[in-house]
């Protein structure tokens, strides 16, 4: 599903507006929608404090505030600053008929429920003041909040923390996510969400073109690779792996058999000599290849048809490894697949990607996680006004290459401004050699046959829902054969 940033939001606003629902419409409901939401999910409180910002913010606050009162609950409502005179907030708030408390006076009650109408997209600077001391008075006392499109003090845009943010029990937010919903702190802070339709048409997006999704099934499945009866191995996709030394060639193993069992027809090690034992002994059926040097790498991947190369796991960032990437980069017609260690080679000697010539430079995948990505991106990593899709799109940019920011809220991003993020991340991926694996799926997606960023996509949420299904206690080498089930399952649906 596609997400809008706050600016989209507007203008998804204006469209319905434009179609003839009017913003006070629209304003009418949300409020219903966290009405509804209050009573659904909070049964039991039927004290309920609902705290007003000046903004649309303030007015869904209102227009739930007297719902909830219409419908017997003991509801209470404290405002910071009057709404704009002639606005929409202005006219529901004057539809409410009981007392309005300054935000300063109210003193939260644990046995509450507190909705939090304060500010939502509109958020543009710290909370300060009588907000602060409230938003500080709440979280000390542990009542339950539920928060109107956004927990206050959160960015809609970035998920950032704007100097302090309420934490809450649950978020309703409206006709799509926005980024600060799915990119944390702001995802943690909004607690469970929920999406209400408001009456907003979902042919606005036509003309909004949104270039950000939240990523799933519904963007890549049609496009996973389903080899027909007559494939042979090759051609599902021959993927090779780089390995390391031979104290470090785990990680290329690891690769390996993700490609495997994610798909690939056949993979291939790539194996410096001093590694060709520790690789023999481990290796059934992925093949394995002595390479001296990048010549003879580059002989066998244009020889025997690789499709992708992964290169970065346990590689080593030594000068042999060095002119191995700067090689593999002026391969032409085979994908490359680079982490961890390639990551920093690329670092060191940024001219490697930007001298490509890029009409006849292979695909690329970076697969960086944010220490990775502050050594190859010095400058993105440090503008803290950027989001981590900000970031990653203009990595992906620059790069030419499509962006795999890893992380608890994993960004994939195209060259061409396409970005997804993903949400169905477990904590139990932070393991080591658990990126080892997402690199060796990404390969097979790609060799055979999607399309880097739709296989990015696809390797990142199957990585991820095969960590949910393996959980506590899982280590890498479980997760191929986890991915596999993950698969097995989209491809037969
Ligand atoms: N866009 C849409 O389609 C809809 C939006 N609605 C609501 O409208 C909200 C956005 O409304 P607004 O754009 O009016 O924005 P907000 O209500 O979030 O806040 C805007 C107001 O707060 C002030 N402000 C911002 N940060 C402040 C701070 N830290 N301290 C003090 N004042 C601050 C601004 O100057 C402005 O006056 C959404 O979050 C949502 O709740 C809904 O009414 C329904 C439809
Ligand atoms: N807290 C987390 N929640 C969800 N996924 C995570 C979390 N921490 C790490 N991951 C995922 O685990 C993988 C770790 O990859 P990486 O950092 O390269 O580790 P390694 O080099 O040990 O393989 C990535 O796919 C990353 O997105
Ligand atoms: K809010």
């Amino acid at each position: 599903m596609q997400i809008l940033d706050p600016q989209e939001m507007n203008e998804a606003d204006r469209l319905a507006a434009a179609g003839g629902v009017t913003t006070l419409q629209l304003m009418r409901n949300a409020g219903a929608a966290v009405a509804r939401v209050a009573f659904e999910r909070f049964p039991d409180h039927s004290r309920i404090d609902v705290l007003c910002g000046p903004g649309n913010n303030g007015g869904d606050g209102f227009v739930a505030a007297r719902l909830l009162r219409q419908s017997g609950c003991d509801v209470r409502v404290w405002q910071n600053a009057p709404a704009r005179p002639g606005s929409d907030a202005d006219q529901v708030a004057r539809e409410w008929d009981g007392d309005v408390g300054t935000l300063a006076e109210f003193q939260p009650d644990v046995r509450a429920l507190v909705i939090d109408a304060l500010y939502g997209a509109g958020l543009s600077r710290a909370l300060a003041g009588d907000d602060l001391a409230a938003i500080q008075r709440i979280r000390q006392n542990g009542c339950r909040v539920l928060a109107v499109d956004l927990p206050s003090g959160v960015s809609g845009a970035t998920g950032a923390v704007l100097g302090y943010a309420l934490k809450a029990d649950c978020t309703v937010t409206f006709f799509r996510k926005k980024p600060g919903h799915l990119l944390y702190p702001g995802r943690e802070l909004c607690g469970a969400l929920v999406l209400a339709d408001i009456g907003i048409s979902d042919a606005v997006l036509h003309l909004i073109k949104p270039g950000l999704w939240e990523n799933g099934p519904a963007l890549w499945q049609p496009h996973l690779p389903k080899p027909n009866a007559t494939a042979h191995k090759y051609r599902r996709g021959h993927v090779a792996v780089l390995s390391g030394g031979a104290t470090s060639s785990g990680a290329a193993r690891l690769a390996a058999e993700a490609a495997a069992r994610a798909g690939a027809g056949a993979v291939t090690v790539l194996s410096p000599p001093a590694a060709l034992l520790p690789n023999a002994a481990h290796l059934t059926a992925t093949m394995l290849r002595r390479v001296e040097d990048a010549a003879a790498a580059r002989t066998f991947i244009g020889e025997r048809k690789v499709a992708s190369v992964v290169c970065g796991p346990g590689f080593g960032t030594g000068d042999w490894h060095g002119s191995m990437v700067a090689s593999l980069l002026r391969v032409n017609e085979t994908a490359l697949v680079l982490d961890a260690d390639a990551i920093t080679l690329l670092a060191r000697d940024p001219g490697l990607l930007q001298d490509r010539p890029t009409e006849a430079a292979p695909s690329i995948v970076l697969t960086p996680h944010e220490g990775e990505f502050g050594r190859l991106f010095p400058d993105l990593a440090a503008d803290t006004a950027l989001s981590k899709v900000d970031r990653a799109r203009l990595a992906a940019r620059r790069a030419q290459a499509v962006v795999i920011l890893k992380g608890p809220d994993t960004v994939v991003a195209a060259s061409d401004g396409r970005a997804a993020i993903n949400s169905n991340g477990t904590v139990w991926l932070a393991t080591a050699g658990s990126g080892d694996v997402l690199a060796g799926i990404v390969a097979a997606l790609i060799a055979g046959g999607m399309p880097p960023f739709g296989a990015a996509c696809a390797a990142v949420w199957v990585h991820a829902e095969a960590g949910r299904e393996e959980g506590f206690g899982l280590t890498a080498e479980d997760l191929p054969q986890a991915a596999r089930r993950v698969l097995a399952r989209l491809i037969s649906r």
